[in-house]
């Protein structure tokens, strides 16, 4: 027993070893989460909390420190499906200096110093200094200039042969540029996914409802680990190098860390241009503040810094120490991810209508802000993070990206924690901003209010996008002014700026008399307009120029445009379709549907739009205040080969639906009847028919089957 041992009481004793036990068996299942299975429980910040008390434990109690504890060991076990790749040297993991403030690169400085029996009067140390990226590090073994293999950590000792899935990174050289390369060459660097990437991968899912990556250290990890390469290949990695392993035949290698890195860059190895090299302490507190204030515009993310000693003689000299290099610490910044508690889940009105869930959140300081809300991205992501309110939640705010709930802590949930979340219900169906309708349509991730002409929370943008050139052209009336406008309560919807008066205007900031009266007389201008040019600077979702264009072409009026509104409506709101095709097939039929480049979904959209209640009495108000247009001669003749032609349908036709032959009629400029007179054109006849076919040989009428109707319709 030593004296230590016997100084303490006994139970501080066994309070310490059952605390340690527990330690290790929490670090334990959180190193599986992290490293093999790449889904974490907890932020690192509350990992590293649990490790550092755990090693502080340690030091106090060596006795009690046991050969399995999480301390003496890196990384994880290799996954059993990647062949085992045994390290010719070991990676190892790097000692954290916990104090973040610029004391922390004093200790270190101290510490190397003291290590190497340096006294006050000795020279300064030169040290090297980098980022501390957030990725997965990996061991490239370049033979003779040529990448042979790519490996994990895995446990220090042995890691996974990932060769296929690194190859897959396109700024990795596959050969290094250099005359006489070495006979091996190891680099050591991390796998990180850019900021950027991530979010566009993210965007991607979400927009197809499926599950997005937790954050980009686990987007790289999990990329790298895939067993698919085709998977791994359509994830967007980056590499930067910041050491080495093995090296043979060398004769030009440098003799300090940062000429190695050099060196490295030379060779055509991504290097990250963040680093600097210099006398004593004050060259790492100077680079760890440039960085600090760096850190949100660099394009991935970083967790810290790490100091080296320059001299790879004296690295030597120094060693290991509990597998980490004594030569060597990370240096962190304030953690990107933290845990806080779910208040509530309020809903958010964007600015072009999509509904946004958001979490409300007790205080947390994370990423250097206090966040108090995160968003949930919609309503599919929170379904599948099954966020509740009431849980414990791991927040993430990394640059300047909008905060966000990245997962919930599940061994934490209450017993009183709300239901599944459903935005539907939560809202009652109405915008929480105006009270309309919200929709979803079928395949989409987002809800939206569907009221875009009179939603207060679209206003801004709805007033933008009709001033636009390519809209109504209202020139003068620029995002500045439509801020004012909106907020002063001068303009509540589009058709409010027809009753702006030039003393009105003449009040605003950086407004003169001339420029408001320039403004209304534009205002006037832009009365007379096209329905094309109208119909886009409505801001109906999915309708950009082209299909507004093609809206006013096939129905050459708004009238027109508004009974296949009507129609499309009444096909949306019939019930008891037996099938899913069926019910396709019915809204094919449809006028709207036969428009170039309109499927279902923008159909639908069109539709929405069209049938809310506010957003005709806008419309209704525009054409009051005098905006008006040349109705177009629907097509040209060769594209309306049944103008003035008068149909009846009866019997089953072989291949169209009724309504399918309808609206292709309708389409062609014909019109379809319900019963046979003298001024029937055509009766179109198919099996089964009824009496109409009877009355249509009665009076003569010409009538014809399904392949005569086509003809038609083909001009023939
Ligand atoms: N949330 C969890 O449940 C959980 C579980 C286990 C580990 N972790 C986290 O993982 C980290 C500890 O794991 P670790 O040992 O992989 O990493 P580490 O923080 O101990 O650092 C060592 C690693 O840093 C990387 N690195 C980045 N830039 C470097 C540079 N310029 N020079 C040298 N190395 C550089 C290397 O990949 C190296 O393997 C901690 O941040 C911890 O919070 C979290
Ligand atoms: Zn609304």
């Amino acid at each position: 027993m030593s004296d230590s041992e016997d100084s303490k009481p006994a139970a501080q004793r066994t309070d310490a070893a059952s605390r340690m036990a527990w330690l290790r068996a929490e670090l334990a299942r959180h190193d599986h989460a992290y490293y093999v299975l790449d889904a974490p429980l907890i932020p690192d910040a509350d990992y590293d909390a649990l490790f550092h008390e755990l090693q502080a434990l340690e030091r106090e109690h060596p006795e009690l420190r046991t050969p399995d504890s999480p301390t003496q060991r890196v990384g994880g076990a290799p996954l059993p499906e990647f062949a085992a790749v045994r390290h010719k040297v070991p990676m190892l993991s790097i000692q954290t200096e916990t104090d973040t403030t610029p004391a922390g690169a004093q200790a270190f400085d101290t510490r190397v110093r003291n290590k190497l029996g340096l006294g006050p009067g000795d020279p300064p140390v030169h040290y090297a200094a980098e980022l501390k990226f957030d990725g997965l590090a990996i061991n490239l073994r370049y033979e003779h200039g040529v990448l042979v293999q790519a490996a994990t950590r895995g446990d220090g000792e042995t890691g996974e042969d990932v060769t296929q899935n690194i190859r897959t990174i396109r700024s990795l050289p596959l050969r290094l540029t250099a005359p006489r390369p070495p006979a091996v060459l190891e680099v050591r660097g991390e796998v990180i996914m850019k900021r950027a990437d991530f979010e566009r991968y993210n965007a991607r899912q979400r927009a197809r409802d499926l599950p997005t990556l937790v954050n980009p250290r686990n987007g790289a990890a999990g990329s790298v680990r895939q067993l698919d390469p085709a998977i791994a290949a359509q994830r967007p990695l980056s590499f930067y190098a910041y050491g080495w392993g093995e090296i043979q035949d060398w004769p030009e290698q440098p003799d300090t860390h940062h000429a190695m890195l050099d060196a490295l860059a030379a060779l055509g190895l991504p290097v990250a241009a963040q680093r600097t090299h210099g006398p004593g302490a004050q060259t790492l507190v100077a680079f760890h503040a440039r960085i600090a204030a760096e850190r949100d515009a660099l394009p991935f993310d970083i967790d810290g810094v790490v100091y080296k000693v320059d001299s790879l003689a004296l690295q030597a000299r120094l060693g290991f120490r509990n597998r980490e290099p004594v030569w060597a610490v990370a240096h962190k910044y304030p953690a990107q991810e933290r845990k806080t508690r779910v208040l509530a889940i309020d809903v958010q009105v964007g600015r072009t209508g999509k509904l946004t869930p958001v979490a409300k959140l007790e205080p947390v300081f994370v990423g250097g802000v206090t966040v108090t809300n995160a968003t949930l991205h919609n309503e599919g992501e929170v379904r599948r993070k099954d966020v509740r309110v009431g849980d414990t939640v791991i927040v993430r705010r990394a640059g300047d990206v909008i905060p966000e709930v990245v997962g919930v802590v599940t061994d934490a949930r209450p017993a009183d924690a709300g239901p599944p979340f459903d935005l539907y219900k939560r809202l009652g169906g109405r915008c929480p901003v105006c009270g309309s309708a919200i929709a979803r349509e079928e395949g989409e991730a987002d809800w939206r209010c569907t009221a875009g002409l009179y939603c207060a929370a679209q206003r801004k943008e709805a007033i933008r996008h009709f001033a636009s050139r390519r809209a109504m052209n209202i020139e003068g009336l620029g995002d500045k002014l439509v801020e004012q406008l909106v907020e002063r309560g001068l303009v509540a919807d589009i058709a409010d700026l027809y009753a702006l008066t030039v003393e009105q205007l003449a009040g605003l900031e950086r407004m003169g008399p001339k420029s408001a009266e320039n403004l209304v007389a534009e205002l006037a201008r832009s009365r007379k307009t096209t329905l094309s040019r109208f119909l886009f600077a409505l801001g109906i979702p999915e309708v950009g120029e082209a299909t507004a264009a093609a809206l006013a072409r096939h129905f050459g009026s708004l009238a027109a445009l508004r009974d296949a509104i009507d129609a499309y409506a009444d096909a949306l709101a019939v019930q008891g379709d037996a099938t899913k095709a069926a019910r396709a097939r019915r809204l094919q039929g449809q006028a709207l549907q036969q428009v170039p480049d309109v499927g279902p979904e923008v159909a639908e959209r069109i539709t929405r739009f069209g049938s809310e209640p506010h957003n005709q009495r806008v419309i209704e108000r525009l054409l009051e205040a005098g905006i008006r247009w040349d109705d177009l001669e629907v097509g040209p003749a060769s594209a309306r080969p049944l103008a003035g032609k008068t149909f009846v349908l009866t019997g089953t036709l072989p291949e169209m639906s009724r309504d399918q032959a309808r609206a292709r009629i309708e389409a062609a400029g014909g019109k379809v009847t319900g019963s046979v007179s003298k001024k029937t054109d055509y009766v179109v006849a198919g099996a089964e028919p009824g009496s109409k076919l009877d009355k249509a040989r009665e009076l003569g009428v010409r009538v014809l089957d399904e392949a005569g109707l086509l003809a038609l319709l083909a001009g023939a």
